[in-house]
């Protein structure tokens, strides 16, 4: 069976409201792949889709190759991580695993293992009810690796985990992948991904804004933006903007250019005898580029909230 979760054209209404509008990506094996976008943007929907908890009105999603529903022995093809609070709070958390094994058909052994490997082994035999969120969060990871998946799929796995617990996710999330598994892990923060993912989903509104690296995704916000220095700031405007770029004042003699290359803001300003100094690429973190690609859906969102809608 291949490692792959693939979802295509999937489309879903509640009411009125568009949860997903033609959401369309690939998880491959050996990577890490980042689901990022703001607060209802439809990742967890997707999630649930991919996992047949809820139905699709239109679109596919299907894992190595099939429905999620078509397999027998479902832990044993996609580990997921959905919601932590989602347990027995009476059982314990051992007892939890054994129950998820059984059904199944996974040795007990099993159960030890990902206990030992989850960090929660002297936890085994407390009730998993009076467990922090980051316990939960531990024993929900548990569950996901119980089948020893080739295909994991976390939603927000870092919430309620704390520093230590932080650090431990992304090396798990960094090892499972290298172990050839395809790793979904979904945050609405890019912060909490950029050191993990290698590769990137990010989502607006429903649909994909980019499917990229984290380095494709910086360079392409960051493409022909030019800062540089210059004591004739008027001047120099003047002559850029009859080159056709766009310039913004950054600081007192600093100013941003942007749609025009760099070597030919270099061109422009020499021909038009211009003084300036200190030309260089402007940067943008990761963080900006996100915010970009994905300000028209919180403006969105941010519209109908003033609306009451
Ligand atoms: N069961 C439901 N009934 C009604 N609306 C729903 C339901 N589930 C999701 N939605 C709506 O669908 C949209 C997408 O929600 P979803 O939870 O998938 O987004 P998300 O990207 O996971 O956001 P978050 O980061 O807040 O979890 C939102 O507008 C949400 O309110």
């Amino acid at each position: 069976m291949h490692a792959t979760i693939e979802v295509h054209g999937l489309r879903k209404r509640f009411g009125q409201t568009v949860a997903l509008d033609g959401m369309s990506f690939t998880v491959s094996p050996g990577h890490v792949t980042g689901f990022v976008g703001p607060n209802g943007a439809g990742k967890s929907t997707t999630m649930r889709v991919i996992l047949g908890l809820d139905a699709a009105d239109e679109g596919t999603a299907l894992v190595g190759g099939r429905p999620y529903r078509s397999l027998r022995t479902p832990l044993t093809h996609v580990g997921a991580l959905l919601d932590a609070a989602a347990l027995q709070p009476s059982r314990t958390a051992r007892n939890h695993l054994l129950w998820l094994a059984h059904s199944q058909g996974l040795p007990a052994g099993r159960v030890d293992e990902v206990l030992e490997q989850v960090g929660l082994r002297s936890a085994a035999r407390r009730r998993a009810g009076g467990f922090s969120l980051g316990m939960r969060q531990r024993l929900g990871i548990a569950a996901a690796l119980l089948g020893d998946p080739p295909m994991l799929m976390l939603d927000e796995p870092v919430n309620g985990l704390d520093p230590e617990g932080i650090v431990w996710i992304r090396g798990l999330l960094r090892s499972l992948a290298a172990q050839g598994r395809a790793v979904l892990v979904s945050s609405h923060l890019m912060s909490e991904v950029e050191d993990t993912a290698d590769r990137l989903v990010v989502v607006g509104r429903g649909r994909v804004v980019a499917d990229t690296t984290v380095a494709e995704l910086i360079a392409a916000a960051s493409r022909d933006r030019v800062r540089l220095r210059t004591t004739a700031r008027e001047h120099a405007t003047m002559v850029l903007s009859q080159a056709g770029a766009t310039v913004a004042g950054a600081d007192r003699d600093v100013i941003t250019v942007s749609g025009l290359a760099a070597e030919r803001v270099v061109a422009a300003l020499t021909a038009g005898a211009v003084p300036f100094s200190e030309v260089a690429a402007d940067r943008v973190t990761l963080e900006q580029a996100y915010m970009e690609l994905t300000r028209n859906a919180v403006e969105f969102r941010a519209a109908d909230a003033e609306a009451g809608r």
